[in-house]
């Protein structure tokens, strides 16, 4: 029989060794380009996407204007914007081709990822790097006993969930204040 509690730990473990591996001055900086964005948008796919619509609703709760590509009330971008692209191969094509898009109109990018060498790299003002396996499965990616990507999808929504803490810290926000932001039709 498997031992839930010998594979949470496996789990915590892998996701304390890739946290601490992400460099404090990339997320530093993370958190001015998001401070100092008008708006921010989102873009991934599949299960990276989820963790990046979490993200994305912790921050509208800190009073961040954020939108995910494709909801139907996106508006459009401009050059006092943000794009936070999650894609941990920096090759899925959707977010490719949304970051060329976003450059276009002069927006910021960031790219959260874990290949530095991707194609994201001609669309991206910033690289943070998450350094575990993605979905190409290079030689020097740090691996992982969980299926696919799943350990680059937790860190990044701990990733954004560290963020929005700091920005609680920094900017000294009670957090009971938070409800207010809340979706309240629930
Ligand atoms: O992060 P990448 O490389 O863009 O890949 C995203 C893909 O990886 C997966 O998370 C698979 O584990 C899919 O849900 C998603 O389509």
């Amino acid at each position: 029989m498997v031992n839930y509690y010998d594979v949470a730990k496996e789990i915590t473990m892998e996701l304390s060794a890739s946290l601490n591996k992400i460099k404090s001055e990339d997320v530093d900086q993370l958190l001015r380009e998001i401070q100092q964005a008008e708006k921010v948008f989102f873009v991934g796919v599949g299960r990276v996407m989820l963790s990046l619509q979490a993200i994305a609703k912790r921050l509208a709760h800190l009073g961040v204007k954020t939108y995910v590509v494709g909801q139907i009330t996106e508006p459009a971008i401009t050059e006092k914007d943000l794009l936070i692209v999650g894609s941990g191969s920096g090759e899925s094509a959707f977010p490719l081709i949304i970051a060329k898009k976003a450059k276009q109109y002069r927006a910021r990018v960031v790219h959260i990822g874990a290949n530095p060498q991707s194609s994201m790299r001609d669309f991206s003002d910033l690289f943070i790097k998450i350094p575990v396996s993605t979905k190409l499965q290079l030689p020097d990616e740090i691996r992982s006993k969980q299926p696919m990507t799943s350990l680059f999808e937790q860190s990044l929504l701990l990733l954004g969930d560290t963020v929005a803490l700091m920005m609680i810290r920094e900017q000294n926000i009670e957090m009971t204040s938070l409800w207010q932001y809340h979706a309240n039709l629930e």
